[in-house]
């Protein structure tokens, strides 16, 4: 076994070390919010063409003040093929080609026309070339577009449709399975008899992982029973398996040994962390197997520092760790001890504001919280106004 009590941050990078899941081809409307896993390049030119950016009339720039002949007239999908002469103008709408010979658009709220004569009412354009796009304004064929790597965001997905993509390349999403463990848990809906409880951190982290990107499968309770448990185990298909609960040292804590039974590979079984001290990782065969603590924040909190962060680097998200920024303290935080600590807290206009309490068990502080506020290990006492550094909820 390795040493007890490894760091957060070494525990990170050992659940990190492998390799993200291979590519496949999924249509855009597939590929929202994942991951690209290979350079691209723009297949064409945007605009593709100099296009008008007003709905008015294209003027050669030499023939100002006018006035001008209307010699026809251009749409959007309906371009004009002739050559723009000396004093002409053609009717031009937004997004339709420039014709050939004019270097500039007039807005129509700046002209006059009658029976094919067209003349200024204001000044009119301020410079050759105005209301006009240049072909490859945007992008041009063959320019890189994107590299491996990027999450594909709503307006890059936007840029790659535009520049000639139907298909994309991205990392297969994981797939997780959660077991939830203890006799003491019931079902959502299910009125506890004494001594249940209702087991909530299925949904709460079924959520949480679907919306950082895996397909989740809940796979409900599993009792406090070895046989039972090492069928569950064995049974889940999927990239990461996630237990709650039973992940301590009590007689009833049967991840540890039930894992070790099977034959798994243990990463490491407690950390210096609060909460969440007995997070355990490990791989049973080809699956990632995160032991998550059963105290709701603490699973929680173990979710959101390690399967998270498991499942964006599984995704080819090369930043998988959550994003840590600073924020004010309202109130002073006492030193620090040992373990990492990440305190529930709220942010305002002033700064951030620890929860007055922080016990493992408590949803409604965690629900409130917009924040957990990262304490380093050992860290000396903190006045108000000192920066902490803070997660975002
Ligand atoms: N002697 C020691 N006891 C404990 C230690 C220790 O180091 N020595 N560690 C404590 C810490 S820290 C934590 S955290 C807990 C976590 O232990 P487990 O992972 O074994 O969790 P359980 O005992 O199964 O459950 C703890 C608590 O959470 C409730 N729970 C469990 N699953 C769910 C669920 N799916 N939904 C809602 N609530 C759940 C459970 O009923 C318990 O109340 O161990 C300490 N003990
Ligand atoms: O770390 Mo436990 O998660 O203190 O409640």
């Amino acid at each position: 076994m390795p040493p007890e009590r490894l760091s957060v941050d070494a525990a990170q990078a050992r659940l990190l070390a492998t390799p993200p899941l291979p590519a496949e081809t999924v249509p855009l409307a597939d590929a929202a919010n994942r991951v690209l896993a290979a350079d691209l390049a723009f297949r064409l030119t945007q605009p593709p063409f100099a296009a008008s950016a007003m709905d008015g009339y294209a003027i050669r720039w030499q023939d100002m003040p006018g006035p001008w002949s209307v010699v026809g007239e251009a749409a959007a999908g309906h371009p004009w093929t002739g050559m723009l002469g000396p004093h002409e103008g053609l009717r031009i709408f937004t997004g339709a080609p420039v014709p050939a010979g004019a270097d500039t658009v007039i807005v129509q709220e700046d002209t006059h026309s009658s029976a094919g004569t067209l003349t200024l009412t204001r000044s009119g354009p301020a410079h050759a070339g105005a209301h006009i796009r240049p072909a490859g304004l945007d992008f041009a064929a063959g320019a890189p577009a994107l590299p491996a790597g990027t999450r594909l965001t709503p307006a890059r997905l936007g840029l790659l449709a535009a520049g000639g993509h139907a298909t994309l390349p991205v990392h297969c999403r994981p797939r997780v399975t959660l077991i939830a463990t203890g006799d003491e848990l019931v079902p959502p809906g299910t009125t506890p008899a004494p001594g249940q409880i209702i087991s909530s951190n299925g949904a709460m982290l079924a959520a949480l992982l679907t919306a950082t990107g895996a397909i989740v499968t809940d796979a409900g309770i599993v009792a406090d029973d070895r046989e039972t448990l090492a069928q569950a185990l064995q049974s889940a298909d999927a990239d990461i398996l996630v237990t709650i609960g039973g992940a301590s040292v009590g007689d009833h804590d049967l991840i540890h040994p039930v894992l070790t039974g099977l034959g798994a590979r243990l990463d490491f079984w407690k950390l210096a962390l609060k909460p969440g001290k007995p997070l355990l990782a490990g791989t049973l065969g080809g699956t990632r197997v995160i032991g998550l603590p059963g105290n709701p924040v603490s699973a929680f909190v173990c979710a959101l520092l390690f399967v998270a962060p498991l499942i964006r680097h599984l995704s080819g998200d090369p930043h998988p760790l959550p994003f840590t920024e600073t924020a004010r303290l309202t109130a002073p935080l006492p030193a620090n001890g040992d373990r990492r600590d990440h305190l529930r807290a709220t942010l305002g206009p002033d700064g951030v504001t620890p929860a007055p309490r922080q016990d493992s068990s408590m949803l409604t502080i965690l629900a409130t919280a917009d924040a957990l506020i990262v304490r380093p290990e050992n860290a000396p006492a903190a006045g108000i106004g000192e920066a902490v550094h803070i997660i975002r909820l």
